[in-house]
């Protein structure tokens, strides 16, 4: 295994929200003992305080890993987000700083999906207002109102890796699945793409939203969206609570128009399982709340765990970025035998040429050079004989437009 240039046991990880123990696990067999575990997320003050020495820091969706948490964090060089979304994260802050961020973008997407389709079949048989009922000495034994799912007909928008594993379990049920996406999308088995979202909703006995949080997105489903759904059909959202206008969906309750809904995100989320969690939906029987619990399942969460601290490893111990969501992407090979050097740059004329000037300057052999760009930022790794790497180093990051360089031995 690669050394770096820092001991293992100085190299500071914190693992925020209860990550799985896998995460744990990974980092440990990787030599990584220097490992702040927390079962909460903590408020801004705290959360500098506890990262501004940190390298790598682990999170899922309640940690908001800002502008400013980034400025006082001068040692991070990474951040792993242990679940799908990374809007907690402001992506082109830690990008101007150069930290790559890092998450799990299939691990949990069955989890969600199958709570979906239970949800779906719950809302159907009015399931949601009978447990209220009966928790309350209620016996709301009727068929009226209640339908099977088979034949029905399911609007998903947003057909990426959740939306489509919907689509397929969907169609097992025998329903009729279309879907509303901004991209053209192949449909899986029967499924048909729509390509206007209230032809969508007009036609929908479900309407299922699975699409990230986006500027674009925020709000996407308010009164008019409501509005054109089918009297009666019900409204499902395990995506990002930014999506839907929460007063509009609990007036289209209370009239009536919407027949049940299934919630698992919200506007305002609890930080912790301590803090009340407060939302106009609390009042209606017929509304399913989840505490954005999609994703978290035993087996979700350990895959998470293990991809996500592998992919922090990689970057700690050989400067793979591959699968970043803010850094350019390289695969890099081990370097037995060589110091291996990282310069994250921007990206601006002239800065390559200057990096290669460091080298035949002071008369260093290249053993092999990796370079990857994207619209901000370069990333170029160069692998070179150990003798010359503290110089090289002390050169590159005198570079102007160097963000960030380290050396791995
Ligand atoms: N509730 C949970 O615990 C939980 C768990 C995992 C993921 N999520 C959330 O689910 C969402 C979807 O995840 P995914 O893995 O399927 O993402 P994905 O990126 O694979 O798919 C998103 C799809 O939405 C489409 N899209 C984007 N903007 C759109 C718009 N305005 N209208 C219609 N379609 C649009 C994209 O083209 C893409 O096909 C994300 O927000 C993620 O954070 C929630
Ligand atoms: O585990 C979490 O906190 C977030 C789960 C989910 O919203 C995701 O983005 O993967």
């Amino acid at each position: 295994m690669a050394n770096t240039s820092l001991d293992k046991d100085k190299i500071k990880i914190v693992l925020l929200e209860g990550v799985h123990q896998s995460a744990l696990d990974t980092l440990q067999a990787a030599g990584y003992s220097n490992i702040e575990y927390l079962k909460t997320s903590l408020p801004q003050d705290q959360l500098i305080e506890t990262i501004k020495d940190a390298h790598f820091v682990g999170i899922r969706s309640r940690t908001q890993l800002t502008r400013e948490v980034f400025e006082a964090a001068e040692k991070l060089v990474s951040v792993g987000c242990f679940c799908i979304g990374t809007n907690q994260v402001d992506l082109d802050a830690a990008r101007e700083h150069g930290v790559a961020v890092f998450n799990a973008p299939y691990s949990n997407t069955r989890s969600v999906a199958e709570l979906v389709i239970a949800e779906a079949i719950l809302l159907l048989r009015r399931i949601p207002e009978k447990n209220a009922s009966c928790h309350r000495g209620g016996w709301l034994k009727t068929a009226a109102g209640a339908y099977e799912v088979r034949g029905k007909t399911l609007g998903i928008i947003g057909y990426g890796a959740i939306g489509t594993q919907v689509s397929v379990l969907a169609e097992g049920l025998g329903m009729k699945v279309r879907f509303f996406d901004v991209v053209t999308k192949l449909p899986l088995g029967n499924a048909e793409q729509v390509r206007d979202l209230n032809d969508l909703l007009a036609q929908s006995d479900i309407v299922s939203l699975h699409v990230p949080e986006l500027p674009s997105t925020k709000n996407m489903f308010g009164e008019a969206q409501i509005a054109t759904m089918k009297p009666g059909a019900v409204l499902l959202n395990a995506s990002r609570g930014s999506v839907v206008d929460i007063d509009a969906l609990a007036a289209a309750l209370e009239s009536g128009h919407v027949g049940g809904t299934a919630i698992d995100v919200f506007p305002v989320e609890p930080r912790s399982n301590d803090d009340e969690f407060v939302t106009p939906l609390r009042q209606f029987d017929n509304a399913l709340l989840t505490p954005h619990i999609g994703g978290s399942t035993q087996e979700a969460q350990a895959n998470i765990g293990t991809e996500v601290a592998e992919k922090l490893v990689k970057y700690s111990d050989n400067g793979t970025t591959i699968s970043s969501v803010n850094f350019p992407e390289v695969a890099l090979p081990s370097h037995s035998g060589t110091h291996r050097l990282l310069h994250v740059h921007q990206n601006i004329p002239g800065i390559l040429s200057a990096i290669n000037r460091v080298f035949s300057d002071n008369n260093i052999n290249i053993c092999s050079q990796y370079l990857q760009t994207n619209e901000r930022i370069g990333y170029v790794v160069v692998d070179i004989n150990a003798e010359y790497s503290e110089i090289a180093l002390d050169e590159l990051r005198k570079i102007e437009g160097t963000i960030r360089a380290r050396v791995l031995f």
